[in-house]
């Protein structure tokens, strides 16, 4: 095999897809999309209008008939408001069942794109092509895809497997330092839960593992996104295992909310990790130095490990909604030890006070 093929994770389940990764992919998405496809809508933020033109130049000369459908950046993309005008366009473009819809971005075009996926004609194909570390690694992988409402995030959605995923690495180069270091955030988690090789090779080198350009980019992607292939592969619709995926994210979807989503995704789940972990420790689950490990880590990176200590009322209040509840209980995905995650069930409301303010400032 020459160093530049791209490297395939399968990922199981009832259907089954494979997420490439490597370099100059676009070839590869015409065999991803399958045979009957004959138009394809290319959703896309205006950042990515260059690419994304060239993904539907390059279909349209492979004969499908292929349109770019921009939307707003980033979270601003997610709304019933965006998904309703994607709708109209399909409508407008004739699009039946047998069409595709390929979403290039971030982690926020992808939950967009297979959401319209999901729910047009009650589903057509699609792939994501996520063109941030935190898409590549999380996002864009397990067919989990939706949009916010004014009561908090990812509330509307649906599970909703792609037919393929495309990580070309070489969209990492136009990616901000900033973002790519709020993507690690979810690269770290995938170490916590499941891989510790990854935390080993951050704390390794740091400063090199924080550059999209660096060293490690390419190893960092594949160990997550089979952490993230495994899990999906084994419980796609989240009936148990799943959940593990949702490490940092009780309190961190709070945040995004709070801040209205001004907050950076893997920056609200750093303070959302760091948040957990003192939940297990003070639950008498997890061992000191792991529970450490964690603001140790994320800081290493640059990352965020504290709050406005005066929101927690309404942190409190926003994470009620969260899909992990059942009725009245919270539920928290906490560790046992280092790649051993589990659930916290309704825990004292005095353990969670005090697990925020170890993150308070
Ligand atoms: N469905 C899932 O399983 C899942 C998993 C994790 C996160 N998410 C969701 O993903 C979203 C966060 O994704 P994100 O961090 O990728 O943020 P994002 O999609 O908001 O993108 C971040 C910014 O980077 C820009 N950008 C993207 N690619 C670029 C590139 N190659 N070069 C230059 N700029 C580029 C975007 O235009 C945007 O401004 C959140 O909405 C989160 O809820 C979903
Ligand atoms: O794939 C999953 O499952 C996850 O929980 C991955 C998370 O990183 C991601 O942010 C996801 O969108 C959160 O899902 P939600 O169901 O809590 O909205
Ligand atoms: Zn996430």
């Amino acid at each position: 095999m020459s160093p530049d093929a791209p490297t395939r994770v399968g990922v199981g389940g009832e259907h089954p897809y494979d997420v490439v990764i490597g370099t100059g992919l676009l070839g590869e998405l015409p065999g991803l999309l399958g045979d009957g496809v004959q138009r394809i809508a290319v959703i896309h933020p205006g950042a990515l209008r260059t690419t994304a033109d060239a993904v539907r130049d390059d279909l349209v000369a492979q004969g499908f008939e292929a349109h770019a459908v921009e939307v707003p950046d980033a979270e601003e993309a997610k709304t019933a408001e965006v998904a309703a005008y994607c709708w109209s366009v399909l409508g407008r473009i004739g699009m039946t069942r047998s069409d595709a819809v390929v979403g290039i971005g971030g982690g926020a075009t992808t939950d967009l794109a297979g959401f319209v996926a999901a729910s047009w004609l009650r589903g057509v194909k699609w792939v994501p092509i996520p063109t941030t570390v935190l898409g590549m690694v999380d996002a864009a992988v397990g067919g989990k895809t939706g949009i916010n409402t004014a009561e908090g995030k990812n509330l509307v959605g649906a599970f909703h497997p792609p037919a393929g995923v495309l990580c070309d690495l070489a969209a990492l180069e136009s990616l901000p330092v900033n973002e790519y270091v709020a993507g690690l955030a979810e690269v770290v988690k995938a170490g916590f839960i499941a891989d510790p090789s990854i935390l080993d090779i951050i704390e390794a080198d740091p400063a090199g593992a924080a550059r999209p350009d660096g060293p490690y980019v390419r190893d960092l992607v594949v160990r997550s996104v089979r952490v993230k292939a495994d899990v999906v592969g084994a419980d796609l619709r989240e009936s148990g295992l799943r959940e593990i995926l949702n490490y940092g994210h009780t309190l961190g979807h709070a945040i995004e909310k709070l801040e209205r989503y001004k907050w950076r995704h893997g920056a609200a789940i750093s303070v959302g990790m760091v948040f957990a972990a003192e939940l297990g420790r003070l639950a008498g689950r997890l061992d000191d130095d792991t529970a450490d490990r964690h603001r140790r880590v994320l800081e290493t990176l640059g990352l965020p490990t504290s709050y406005d200590g005066q929101a927690w009322p309404r942190l409190l209040d926003t994470m009620r909604i969260d899909k992990k509840s059942r009725g009245d209980r919270l539920r928290f995905v906490v560790l046992d030890a280092l790649g051993k995650p589990g659930i916290l069930e309704a825990p004292d409301p005095q353990l969670l006070t005090a697990a925020f303010t170890e993150v308070a400032r």
